[in-house]
Order: structure tokens, then C-alpha cells, then sequence
């Protein structure tokens, strides 16, 4: 069996009596990865936020990294053990079965990459899950071509098999847009601020606006076992070709340039000034999307009828079932209860669980991490997590003396 390599610690200031910051906060873990320790652990104030603290060996020194992602919410302890040499796996305690499985990225390629863009020690958090997702659907074309139209009827007709990325935007909401369900619509400051913080998979200004997708936004959807649509620009889906996501590409052409115009002066959501401006951008966006090699298909939407087929079928939806295409979500039957350590074998995770009630059987689980894929910025994906009946077996032991 493996070392275990991360633990509760708590009076942090009598292990490491260094530097700044040393006051105990109680539910912390130390884990070890190279000349570095890494600290996580929470305030012991009612919030139990999780933050990361680094202790350097060899400087001697303390310091806190940019944390990129969305984070662990509200965490009563934890335990850690390092995988691979690039990341730590977090087993949050007294946490619901699909949310207390994490990594605190450290040295993977996506963490190497920030830092050495933003020249800072940088790390990434990504949460567990089971499912393997369908691969997403990122739809493009020009303003007025009739994207929305398309992914409304094709989202009305298989509610249960597609779901919306809802993208951040600086732009006025239009009369009939909701917050949220749209858009989020949101400062521009407070958007920059999110991209630095790494909350974006791609972002791009369009027509003058700040436009983008969050990672959160492509999760829920694949979280909730549904394929995602993404309705964004060309620049968007040349940055989602280059990211981690596994997306299939579509772009949505005009009959003709004078159709889209009468498309968009007909819709009367933008004052002239703004049509203007959105037809100056299609030719170029339509050069692009033609040509560049970045789409897997495009679709001409003359007759909606006709395009909204040719767009089932390339989707593979000819027969009209609505069906959720992913597996279930991560760990359904399994309740992790309060107290546990964890200690590592080959690929596996061994999870010690405290209980010494007899009653309860299950004891000890694994966690089966030998195929994860995905990551930071997204889910970490492949996890499987299955208990032992001890307590059975020991009884079947019993029997077979
Ligand atoms: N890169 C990127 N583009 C987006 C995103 N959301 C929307 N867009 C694109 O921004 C452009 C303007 O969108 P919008 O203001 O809703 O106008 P519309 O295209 O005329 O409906 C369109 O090309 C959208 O595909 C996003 O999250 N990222
Ligand atoms: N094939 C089509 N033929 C005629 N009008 C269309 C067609 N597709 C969409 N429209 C209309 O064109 C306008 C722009 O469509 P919309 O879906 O808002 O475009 P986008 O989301 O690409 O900006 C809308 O008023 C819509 O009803």
C-alpha cells in the first residue's frame, strides 16, 4: 500500500513555525509535491472557505498562489492525497455523494501554461465526476442568420437532450431577454476581472461588447446529464478548437448578404447604427467561417424548415426521441459518511470510512482513478467510486473457515 502523502494537520504553526500566516485555522491538509507543501484548508470562522497556502522548502518562505476555476464550496474538513506528481485529490467530508470528489490542480500542462502567462505560481481547482459528456455543440454565423431561431426549435423538441451555455455578456439586454436565461448579463469590470480569474473557457469582444462563456456554464449543462450548445463567434470557436473541449463545429450561412440584412432590420432588436456595425462584421465573419477549416459542417439557412432538418440529421436525430445521452452522475449510491482517511494503492484510492457501528457494512471504498480525463478548466471525468462490504465479506470469510 501506498504512503499516505496528505492528512488533517491542525496547529499549523508548530509544524511549520516560518513566515507569515502560520495561525491555525483548523480542517487543514498538508500535501507534499516536490520542494513545495501545499496547505489547503478553511476558516474555522462558520464560512469554511477553502483557500491554498504554499510553503516553499528551500526558500523557507509562504505565499499564495493564483487559484484558477471555480473552488469548493462551504467544506467541513477534507482529506488529500497527491496523484501523479500534478494534482491533489480533495475528499471533501460530510459532503453530498456528486460533490466530494476535487482536484487542486498544481503541475498539470493547464497550470504550466498560467504560469507562465501570468509569471506567478498558479493553481487550478476542477471537481470530480463519473460521466463521460456527450461532446458539445458550438454553433456559429453571423448576426440575424437565424442561430437563436435554429437552437430555440431544436432545444423546444428535446428539452431533455440539450441545454443552453448561457454566456456572460457587457451588452443591454433586448426587450424580451431574461437574465440568466439568455445571458448574464454584467459589468464590464467585473467580467475582465473574471476572465483573469479564470472562470472563462473563451472570451471575445464582438460589435463593441465583451462577450463570453464560463466554464460553470458548460458544466451545469453536462453536469445535469445534457449535451451543450454553444451559441458564439467566430473567435469563440477558435479558442474552443484550442482548449480542452471536445466540441463539434457548426456554421450557419446566409442565402445571401442581402437576406441577413432584411433578417436584421426585420428582428428590430438594434438601433441602425448597431445593424450597421453587425454587417460590417458579417463579411468578414462569413470569409472566415467559409474558409478557415475551423467548422466540421456548414449549413445553409435558406428555407428554416430545411435547415433545421439538415441540422437534425447531422446530429444525429432523425428518429425525434428525447433522450439524455450521458450516465448517471458521480457516486449515486454511494454516501461517504463524515469521518474518513484515505490512503493510496497503484491506481486506486483506498477510503477508510471512521464508523465502528457493525450494523453499517460498508467500511472501506474505492476510487478507481486510473482513467481520468478532461480537467481544469472543466470537470475532471472518469471517476469511479464503488464500496466494499466488509462486514459482508468478513461474514463469508466466517462461513468459508
Ligand atoms: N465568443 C463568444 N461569442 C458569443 C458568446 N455569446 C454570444 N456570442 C456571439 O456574439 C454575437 C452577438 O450576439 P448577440 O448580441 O446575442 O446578437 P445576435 O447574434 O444578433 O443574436 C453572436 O455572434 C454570438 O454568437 C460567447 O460567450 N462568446
Ligand atoms: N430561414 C429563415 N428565413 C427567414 N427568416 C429567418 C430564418 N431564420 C431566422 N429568421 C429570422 O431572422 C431573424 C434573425 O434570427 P436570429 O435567430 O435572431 O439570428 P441570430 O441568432 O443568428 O442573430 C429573426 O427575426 C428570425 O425569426
Amino acid at each position: 500500500m501506498g504512503e499516505i502523502q496528505g492528512d488533517f494537520i491542525d496547529g499549523l504553526q508548530e509544524i511549520f513555525p516560518v513566515g507569515l500566516d502560520t495561525k491555525s485555522r483548523g480542517y487543514e491538509s498538508s500535501t507534499v509535491v516536490g520542494d513545495k507543501i501545499y496547505v489547503i484548508g478553511g476558516s474555522d470562522d462558520g464560512t469554511f472557505s477553502i483557500g491554498v497556502r504554499i510553503f516553499n522548502k528551500s526558500t523557507g518562505k509562504w505565499g499564495v498562489p493564483t487559484a484558477l476555476g471555480t473552488k469548493p464550496a462551504q467544506c467541513k474538513g477534507h482529506s488529500a492525497v497527491l496523484l501523479n506528481s500534478d494534482r491533489i485529490l480533495i475528499l471533501k467530508r460530510d459532503s453530498t455523494p456528486d460533490d466530494c470528489t476535487w482536484f487542486l490542480e498544481v503541475d498539470t500542462p493547464f497550470v504550466r501554461e498560467k504560469k507562465k502567462i501570468l509569471e506567478t505560481e498558479v493553481v487550478a481547482w476542477s471537481k470530480g465526476v463519473k460521466a463521460h459528456a456527450p461532446k458539445p455543440i458550438v454553433i456559429s454565423g453571423p448576426s440575424g442568420v437565424g442561430k437563436g431561431t435554429l437552437i430555440s426549435k431544436l432545444m423546444k423538441e428535446f428539452p431533455s437532450t440539450f441545454g443552453f451555455s448561457v454566456s456572460h455578456t457587457t451588452r443591454a439586454p433586448r426587450e424580451k431577454e431574461k437574465d440568466g436565461v439568455h445571458y448574464h448579463f454584467t459589468e464590464r469590470s467585473l467580467m475582465e476581472k473574471e476572465i483573469r480569474d479564470g472562470k472563462f473557457l473563451e472570451s471575445a469582444s464582438v460589435h463593441g461588447n465583451l462577450y463570453g462563456t464560463s466554464i460553470e456554464a458548460v458544466e451545469v449543462v453536462s453536469d445535469a446529464g445534457k449535451r451543450c450548445i454553444l451559441d458564439i463567434d467566430v473567435q469563440g470557436a477558435r479558442s474552443v478548437r484550442a482548449s480542452s473541449l471536445e466540441a463539434i463545429f457548426i456554421f450557419i450561412c446566409p442565402p445571401s448578404f442581402e437576406e441577413l440584412e432584411k433578417r436584421l432590420r426585420a428582428r428590430g432588436t438594434e438601433t441602425e447604427e448597431q445593424v450597421q456595425k453587425r454587417l460590417r462584421n458579417a463579411k468578414s465573419e462569413l470569409e472566415e467561417g467559409k474558409s478557415s477549416g475551423l467548422f466540421d459542417h456548414i449549413l445553409v439557412n435558406d428555407d428554416l424548415d430545411k435547415c433545421y432538418e439538415s441540422l437534425k440529421k447531422l446530429l444525429g436525430l432523425d428518429g425525434s426521441t428525447d433522450s439524455t445521452t450521458t450516465d448517471e452522475s458521480f457516486v449515486k449510491n454511494v454516501e461517504l459518511p463524515n469521518g474518513h482517511s484515505i490512503s493510496e494503492t497503484n491506481q486506486n484510492i483506498l477510503i477508510h470510512c471512521a464508523t465502528t457501528d457493525l450494523g453499517k457494512a460498508n467500511e472501506l471504498f474505492v476510487l478507481d482513478v486510473s482513467s481520468l480525463k478532461g480537467g481544469a478548466p472543466g470537470r475532471t471525468r472518469g471517476l469511479n467510486m464503488y464500496a466494499i462490504d466488509t462486514f459482508a465479506d468478513a461474514l463469508e470469510e466466517q462461513e468459508e473457515d
